[in-house]
């Protein structure tokens, strides 16, 4: 595990902003962190980083624990904030060479490594100063200053949430792209974000966690719903089974059935036989994982 966030409990005077935070997240993953504007996420992403104390708990970062201001657990991480700055009159190429002086990183390693991160984020062809980039093109160098020198962990403050579609694609793609060197760490309140490349997800609610799994299971969590085509209409479908006892709706002209086994499911498909309905289709209901929270947190 690259991170093992352990009953971390944190106040401010007598708000409880975190509580009893619990959370591992493996190598190699891109991990969402998800919840409501003021839910405490970025607060979390402080304590990681050594820079707000714990009121109680211990966070441990690639096997080094995290000690309140001090920095050697943020050898292993790279960070960037939800609005990163940069020096405004250098291009891209230029301040990531800087930085890569700034902080000895060794000579040779120097070019080789910012040509990749500038073909990482797509920026290898601007040469253009830093003060006429987009907000995109800021976030996406400060994706390849944070991911520099060889982090175990990037953690990203809502990389994506000023962004325009496209903007958002491009960081979503590049933070995808990252998890081959690196294990990513995002907080999000954009579901369709986290939905679209996460292996894990943690959602935090009030400052609690309310769930944490990879996301196939937190489909699971809901009952499991199936969509019926027939070679019939879904009106005409209904009318021949309003004598069973399932839970089901109609919706543009397919059945929408819960079926929470397959046992279930296989009996279902029985009485459907039994009344001359001729399947036409059949799948899962895929939710997006905007409705499943909301169907959790009810
Ligand atoms: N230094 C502080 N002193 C007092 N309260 C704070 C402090 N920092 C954060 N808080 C409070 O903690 C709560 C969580 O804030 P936090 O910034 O962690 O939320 P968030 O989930 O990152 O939300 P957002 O998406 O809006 O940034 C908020 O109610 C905020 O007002």
């Amino acid at each position: 595990m690259v991170v093992s966030i352990n009953q971390v409990t944190k106040r401010f005077g007598a708000k409880e902003v975190l509580k009893n935070v619990t959370l591992t997240i493996p190598e190699h993953s891109v991990f969402g962190f998800v919840g409501a504007n003021g839910a405490g996420k970025t607060t979390l992403m402080k304590c990681m980083l050594g820079l707000l104390p714990l009121t109680s708990g211990t966070i441990t970062i690639a096997g080094q624990p995290v000690a309140f201001g001090q920095t050697k657990s943020n050898t292993h991480i790279g960070y960037l904030p939800d609005v990163p700055e940069f020096y405004p009159y250098y291009n891209a190429r230029e301040y990531l060479q800087l930085c890569a002086v700034i902080t000895n990183m060794q000579k040779s390693e120097r070019a080789p490594r910012i040509k990749e991160l500038l073909e990482l984020v797509g920026l290898s062809h601007t040469k253009s100063p830093i003060r006429t980039y987009s907000r995109g093109m800021k976030q996406r160098l400060g994706i390849a200053q944070a991911l520099l020198n060889r982090p175990k962990l990037l953690i990203c403050d809502e990389p994506t949430s000023a962004l325009d579609p496209v903007g958002r694609a491009q960081i979503l793609s590049i933070l995808q792209a990252a998890k081959s060197e690196t294990t990513v760490f995002f907080s999000t309140h954009i579901l369709s974000d986290a939905e679209q490349i996460c292996d894990r997800v943690a959602m935090l609610h009030e400052g609690t966690i309310i769930f944490e799994d990879e996301l196939a299971a937190l489909q699971e969590q809901v009952d499991h719903q199936f969509v019926f085509t027939f070679t019939t209409t879904a009106e005409h479908a209904l009318s021949q089974l309003n004598d069973l006892e399932y839970h089901i709706s109609i919706e543009e002209n397919a059945l929408i059935v819960q079926l929470s086994s397959e046992s279930e499911r296989m009996q279902f498909i029985r009485q459907l036989t039994d009344r001359n309905l001729v399947i036409q289709s059949m799948h899962a209901h895929k939710k997006p994982l905007e409705q499943v929270v909301l169907e959790v947190l009810k």
